[in-house]
């Protein structure tokens, strides 16, 4: 079985110029070196391990939140202070950010009282990166400490009732990838991870939908703030009107590329979930000759730009609220 890298992502091909072993020697390989990897033996626990190890060592903390920057919101990592940054690139075995908005560091240090890492920067589908490849990191905060994960995105809204610059507390999802029979947890289980099959239902940590629906209120923006579904699809495509009617019929609220598989692999490692998506575009649900329907990375950029502030806030009260009570 090949792990390495050159088979598993885009990463991969950049440090091993493109030239699999496996591959050239073709003709000697046996079948079972022909069947890719399954997905969970891409980053066995001993190489979760030595990640871990060497963050916590390199920092020299321990961190108890998580954070991952969804498309344009890596000032949230910004905000933490007396911060240790690791660029991806100087992180044994980790991939490298290839999106636009993505910076490719994690950030380790304080935020409000408590110690966090924050990925400025994730791993997507359709980077080329397999499930397990995009959500390892999440196993890698759990072996650093890691309690409380905060995923962030930004995504197009497909209630109605949203706008743009809206925050949706995630509340559930429905996992289209997982529909077509991809899971981050595919292959043989290691339960010093968690169980085999891990249940969903209360993914998303009830409490802290509840705080950040307060804190929405003191902050004034309860208006611009909803609880809702979302749904990942594997991109890097925006969706078709068909897809998102369809996704509406089904009862999601706001679609993105990402989030799901990271938040599947939390679940399975029992950590406590908070996720919101920053509502960067509203996605059309009726045919139309208007170019304004067609969404594009460079709006939701800006939109994410314009939001910063209040996502920062949000997240830093919150962590202020965890820490007051523990
Ligand atoms: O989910 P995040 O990483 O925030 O990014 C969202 O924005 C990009 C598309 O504009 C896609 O990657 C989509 O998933
Ligand atoms: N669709 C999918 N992903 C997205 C969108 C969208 O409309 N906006 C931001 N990420």
């Amino acid at each position: 079985m090949c792990s390495r890298d050159c088979c598993s992502g885009p990463g991969g091909s950049a440090k091993s110029g493109n030239t699999c072993t496996d591959r050239k020697n073709a003709k000697a390989v046996s079948v079972e070196k022909i069947i890719p990897t399954p997905q969970s033996l891409l980053y066995p626990y001993e190489v979760i391990q030595e990640i871990a190890d060497f963050i916590v060592k390199g920092s020299n903390m321990r961190p108890k939140i998580g954070i991952i920057c969804g498309s344009g919101l890596g000032s949230l990592a910004d905000i933490i202070q007396d911060a240790k940054v690791f660029e991806y690139e100087k992180i044994p075995n980790f991939p490298v950010s290839t999106v636009e908005g993505h910076a490719g560091k994690l950030v380790v240090g304080n935020l409000e009282g408590a110690v966090v890492m924050a990925m400025q920067g994730r791993f997507h589908f359709y980077e080329g990166y397999p499930l397990a490849k995009c959500s390892m990191p999440v196993r890698v905060m759990k072996l650093c400490g890691v309690e409380y994960l905060f995923a962030t995105n930004a995504a197009g809204g497909i209630n109605p009732k949203y706008s743009v610059g809206d925050i949706m507390l995630m509340h559930d999802h429905v996992n289209m990838l997982g529909f077509a029979g991809n899971s981050p947890l595919q292959g043989p289980n290691d339960p010093r991870f968690g169980p085999r099959f891990p249940a969903l239902v209360n993914s998303y940590n009830k409490e802290l939908i509840n705080k950040a629906l307060e804190i929405g209120k003191q902050m004034g923006i309860e208006a611009n703030m909803h609880v809702g579904v979302y749904s990942c699809l594997g991109g890097p495509t925006y969706e078709t009107i068909a897809e998102l009617k369809a996704l509406r019929m089904m009862g999601v609220d706001a679609v993105g590329m990402s989030t799901v598989h990271e938040v599947i692999t939390a679940r399975h490692c029992d950590m406590k979930v908070f996720a919101f998506s920053l509502i960067t575009n509203k996605c059309a649900t009726e045919y139309s000759d208007k170019k304004d329907d067609e969404a594009n990375h460079d709006e939701v950029m800006a939109v994410a730009k314009n939001r910063q502030k209040a996502c920062c806030e949000l997240v830093a009260r919150l962590i202020r609220q965890i820490q007051a009570s523990s």
